[in-house]
């Protein structure tokens, strides 16, 4: 074994805790770019230089700065076209738009037949923005205002997915003083522990979400729903979470959430409950931010949910409803990364004879805030060359005053790593763009879609001009 006095953390020589992986075996393996997570347009070329959709990123660089959301749009539709694919029709798909949302994404996701679960009036107003069909929209939220409900009513969104008794009650308000009739969901709490962060699980009994179906709260929402004139019950809605990994928790809600259908139509009888033929099983399907993750894909997932859903409804005697699924994530997630230029690097002493490399970059928790948030943890690749140094276990940090503001906790990088280098992080489509801040007062990153060798700016970067418009 090699020492390393006082030398950063090389291959022998990791701290406990290391998030990174495996050192690599290899100098050059810092250069590999596992295809299951970047997007799949993109490659390193015989330069050494990424490209994604045949351009270069240091020219998408120096052409929108750094940092930059970099979106390949042929992934992100081939994703859509996948999960439709898998689920026998377009429309049974519900891009989960708070993943990622803009109006030409939202066209995108139109085009591909998709429909779009939304679930605040700002996205409901992008969506309308963009033309998206409103009969192909979905409303969602806990606690969605008077006004919320009511542009949905009037945009004429498919359905609404109820949360809450005040909701039910306010919204048969809504619809009857228009005259309306508005399609329902009933979100139901179906008790699953999800195995994900505790911050994105939404099934268990104690959180905020939907109607418990342990506590009779669901049936008695149906029943409600069934006497209100402005309501029409399209169905159930379950969401136990996202970043999943294992099939069994989709199975568990589906098992559960037929099983109360068939126990509703006993009760009610079939008539009432006639209209009522979907069940929306959410999103939540996890992907690979490092090469060691290894989700389901959609149709793996999507033959389990027809076949469980098709035996309880034969247990039960019930006309096997129709599935829904709302998936954000695995749409949009590994079909963007962000690129960021390097700035500075220290290497910090932990001990007597190791130190820690911090490169730092020039975004960070008000791009990215994942990392801070749930320990997220991301693979990272030098991008503008490769590099043939030894692997150095690294800490990518950003520029935010905070020593939280981390956005890769441990990555192997090139020991030659250089100010002035592009490093890329891989799969920040979803939550990323859309959970920004100007923390530091630092402008929003630019959103740049390639596709076939051209590249079309979707939202542009911020300006101090942007950042001084709300002052009065
Ligand atoms: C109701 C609902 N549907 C869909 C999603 C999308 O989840 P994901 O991006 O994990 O697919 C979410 C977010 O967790 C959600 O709350
Ligand atoms: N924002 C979370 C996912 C929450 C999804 C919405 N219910 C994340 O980044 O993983």
């Amino acid at each position: 074994m090699r020492a390393h006095p006082a030398g950063p953390l090389h291959a022998d020589v990791v701290p406990p805790g290391n998030t990174a992986g495996p050192s690599p075996s290899s100098t050059g393996e810092t250069d590999l770019l596992h295809p299951h997570v970047w997007p799949r347009n993109s490659e390193r070329g015989a330069d050494g230089v990424v490209r994604v959709a045949g351009l270069d990123v240091r020219e998408l660089a120096e052409q929108y700065g750094t940092p930059l959301f970099v979106l390949d749009e042929d992934d992100f539709r081939s994703r859509c076209r996948d999960y439709a694919e898998a689920f026998g029709d377009p429309a049974a798909v519900h891009y989960a738009s708070k993943a990622f949302l803009c109006t030409e994404v939202a066209r995108w996701v139109a085009e591909e037949g998709l429909s779009l679960d939304v679930c605040s009036g700002g996205e409901l107003a992008v969506a309308l923005r963009a033309g998206f069909p409103a009969e192909r929209i979905t409303f969602h939220g806990n606690n969605k205002s008077v006004a919320e409900l009511t542009a949905a009513v009037d945009a004429g969104v498919g359905s609404v997915v109820l949360d809450s008794f005040h909701e039910i009650a306010r919204l048969d308000h809504i619809a009857t003083q228009r005259g309306a009739t508005q399609r329902v969901l009933v979100r139901v709490t179906v008790g699953v522990e999800a195995h994900t962060h505790e911050f994105i699980a939404t099934a268990h009994e104690d959180q905020k979400f939907g109607f418990s179906l342990a506590a009779g709260q669901a049936a008695e929402a149906v029943a409600r729903v069934l006497k209100a004139d402005g309501l029409e019950l399209a169905g159930l809605h379950s969401h136990i979470g996202s970043q999943i990994f294992e099939v069994d928790g989709f199975e568990l809600a589906a098992h559960r959430v037929v099983r109360l259908l068939a126990e509703l139509r006993e009760e009610h009888g079939a008539d009432a409950l006639a209209s009522a033929d979907t069940v929306d099983l959410g999103g939540g399907l996890g992907i690979a931010y490092t090469p060691e993750d290894d989700p389901m894909p959609p149709a793996q997932l999507a033959s389990r949910l027809f076949e469980i859903v098709g035996k309880e409804a034969e247990n039960a005697g019930l006309p096997v409803p129709k599935i829904a699924v709302e998936p954000g994530r695995a749409i949009v997630g590994p079909s963007m990364m962000t690129v960021y230029e390097v700035g500075t690097i220290k290497d910090v002493a932990l001990g007597s004879d190791v130190e820690r490399r911090y490169v730092s970059v020039d975004g960070g928790m008000s791009d990215n805030i994942r990392t801070s948030l749930y320990d997220a943890v991301y693979d990272s690749r030098l991008v503008s060359r490769s590099a043939e140094a030894e692997p150095v276990l690294s800490r990518i940090v950003g520029k935010h005053c905070e020593s939280g503001d981390v956005v890769v906790r441990d990555c192997w990088l090139p020991g030659d790593i250089a100010p002035g280098d592009l490093l890329a992080v891989a799969a920040t489509g979803a939550y990323c763009y859309v959970m920004a801040s100007n923390y530091n007062r630092l402008p929003k990153p630019p959103v740049v879609a390639v596709r076939a060798g051209q590249a079309r700016l979707l939202l542009r970067r911020e300006t101090e001009d942007d950042l001084l418009r709300l002052e009065v």
